[in-house]
C-alpha cells in the first residue's frame, strides 16, 4: 500500500494512512487484521514498543554513564504482559518488574531469567514469596514490616537469603489522578520517609538473617509530566541513603526510582521523553550527591506505560450512531462500538482522555462533536469522551483508538459476559497473536452449570 502521512502523532511510529484512506500498522492493513482476528482488537506495534524500551535503556545508560553510574531498566509488566513481550524484553536486555505470582509465572514462561525480575506488591502471599525465592528472583521489593518478618522467616526456613529493596514513600505527590499517585502519605503503598518507618524498615532488613538488604525503591505515581517531581523524589531518596550511611554505617548499593513517565494520549497531550527524564534525573542525582555525599549507587527505573502505551491501539467496529440534542442547542454524535468499558477501564476509572479516528477509510464529511461509547449496560461506558469524527461515520466503519497499549488488556474484564479481545502484535507485514480472544467456551468453563 502506498502511504500518506500518519493520521496524527498519537499513533505508534509505523502507522500510516494508505491512498485509499485505510490505516496500516507494522505494514498490515487494519481491515485485514479486523477480518482475521475480529474486533475489538488490541494491536501492538512491535517495532515501536521495542524502540521505546531501548530508548529508556540507552538514554539512561548514557545520561548516568557520564557520571560512571549504571542503570537497569525494569519494564513494569503490569502495563501489558504476555510471554512474548517477556521474550522481547529479554532479547533487548531489559529487566522486568512483576506485581503478582501470576505476572511472575508469565515472565518466566517467556524466558525472562528470574535474576532479572523484581517482585512488587503491598500484600504478597506466603506462596508468592516462597515461589520468588525458589526460582531466584533478583529482588523482592518489601512494602511493610509484616512482609519483612514473613520474608525473613520463609527465607531462613528455605535455607536461603532474600535480596531486598525497601519501598519508600517519599511524600512527593504526583500523577494525573488520585488513584494513580503512590507516594503521598495517605495511601497503601510503601513505608514513610517522613515518619521514620522507612529508616526503621532498613534497620530491620539489615539485621534480618534471611534478608540481604540491597537498597531502596520508590515509585511516585503514574502519568507524570513533571520532571521536577522525579528530581525531588530522587533527592529525598539519596538523602535517606546518606542518613542510613551516617547512622547505621551502611552504604546501600542500589536505588530504584520507579516508573510513571507520562505519554501523549491526545493530539493536545504531552509526554515526558526518555531523553529528558534521563538527563534531568541524572543531573538531579549528581546535585543531590554533591550535597549529601556518598558514592553513586547502582540505579534502576521501572517504566511501564511509556514503553507499552504508545505502541498499542484498539480497533473497534462501529455499530449504532445516534445524534442527541444538547441543552446549549448543539448536538452530540454518539458512536457506539463493539467493546467499551470492558476493554478500556481507564476512561471510567480515571476520567482518562483518548482520541479516535476512522481507520477503514477517509471521509470528507463535516466533523461532528462525538462521543465514542461501548455496548455495556452503563451510561458511564465511554471510551472517548470528546472527539471530532466525520458526520458520515456509520455502522461497519472501523474506528481506531491510539495509545491503549498500557493498562488496556491487562485491566479488561467480562462485565455483561463480554468476551475480552485478542492482542496481536504486528511487524514487517506479519501479525502474531499474544493473547487470544475469549470464547463462549471460556465463559461456560467458569460458569458451573446446573445438574
Ligand atoms: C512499583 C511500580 N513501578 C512501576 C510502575 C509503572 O508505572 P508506569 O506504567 O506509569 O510507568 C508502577 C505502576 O504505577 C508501579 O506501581
Ligand atoms: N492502571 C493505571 C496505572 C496504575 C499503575 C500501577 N501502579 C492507569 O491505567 O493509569
Amino acid at each position: 500500500m502506498s502511504a500518506t502521512a500518519a493520521p496524527h502523532a498519537v499513533f505508534s511510529h509505523t502507522v500510516e494512512r494508505g491512498e485509499d484512506g485505510a490505516l496500516s500498522v507494522g505494514g498490515v492493513d487494519v481491515r485485514e487484521l479486523a477480518g482475521q482476528y475480529g474486533t475489538p482488537l488490541y494491536i501492538i506495534d512491535e517495532q515501536d514498543m521495542r524502540d521505546r524500551a531501548c530508548a529508556f535503556r540507552d538514554q539512561f545508560a548514557t545520561a548516568f554513564g557520564r557520571h560512571g553510574a549504571e542503570v537497569d531498566v525494569y519494564y513494569a509488566s503490569k502495563a501489558f504482559l504476555s510471554s512474548k513481550v517477556a521474550r522481547w524484553m529479554r532479547a533487548d536486555d531489559l529487566c522486568m518488574d512483576v506485581a503478582s505470582g501470576g505476572e511472575l509465572e508469565i515472565a518466566l514462561r517467556g524466558g525472562m531469567p528470574a535474576a532479572r525480575l523484581g517482585l512488587h506488591g503491598n500484600n504478597k502471599s506466603d506462596a508468592e514469596l516462597r515461589r520468588a525465592l525458589e526460582v531466584g528472583v533478583g529482588r523482592i521489593i518489601v512494602d511493610s514490616f509484616t512482609e519483612i518478618e514473613t520474608l525473613d522467616a520463609i527465607a531462613r526456613e528455605m535455607g536461603t537469603v532474600a535480596p531486598v529493596l525497601v519501598r519508600v514513600t517519599t511524600g512527593v505527590h504526583a500523577g494525573g489522578h488520585e488513584y494513580i499517585a503512590t507516594s503521598h502519605e495517605d495511601q497503601k503503598f510503601g513505608l514513610s520517609l517522613a515518619s521514620g518507618a522507612a529508616f526503621e524498615a532498613l534497620l530491620e532488613c539489615h539485621d534480618a538473617e534471611g534478608i540481604d538488604l540491597r537498597g531502596i525503591h520508590t515509585h511516585i505515581g503514574s502519568q507524570i509530566l513533571s520532571l521536577a517531581a522525579f528530581q525531588e523524589s530522587a533527592e529525598r531518596m539519596l538523602g535517606l541513603r546518606a542518613s542510613f550511611l551516617m547512622e547505621a554505617g551502611v552504604e546501600l548499593p542500589e536505588v530504584d526510582l520507579g516508573g510513571g513517565y507520562a505519554i501523549q494520549y491526545t493530539p493536545h497531550g504531552e509526554a515526558l521523553s526518555p531523553h529528558d527524564a534521563a538527563y534531568g534525573m541524572a543531573d538531579a542525582v549528581a546535585a543531590a550527591l554533591a550535597k549529601v555525599g556518598g558514592s553513586w549507587p547502582h540505579f534502576s527505573i521501572e517504566p511501564g506505560r511509556a514503553i507499552a502505551g504508545p505502541a498499542g491501539m484498539t480497533l473497534y467496529r462501529v455499530g449504532v450512531v445516534k445524534h442527541v440534542a444538547l441543552d446549549d442547542g448543539g448536538e452530540r454524535q454518539y458512536v457506539a462500538v463493539d467493546g467499551g468499558m470492558s476493554d478500556n477501564m481507564r476512561t471510567i476509572t480515571y476520567g482518562a482522555e483518548y482520541t479516535a479516528t476512522v481507520a477503514s477509510r477517509l471521509s470528507d464529511a463535516e466533523p461532528a462533536l462525538s462521543r465514542v461509547v461501548g455496548k455495556h449496560c452503563e451510561s458511564g461506558d465511554i471510551v472517548v469522551r470528546d472527539v471530532e469524527l466525520p458526520h458520515d461515520i456509520a455502522r461497519g466503519d472501523l474506528l481506531a483508538v491510539p495509545a491503549t497499549g498500557a493498562y488496556g488488556r491487562v485491566m479488561a474484564h467480562n462485565y455483561n459476559a463480554m468476551l475480552r479481545p485478542a492482542v496481536v502484535s504486528v511487524r514487517d507485514g506479519e501479525s502474531t497473536v499474544h493473547i487470544r480472544r475469549d470464547t463462549l467456551e471460556d465463559l461456560f468453563a467458569w460458569d458451573v452449570a446446573p445438574d
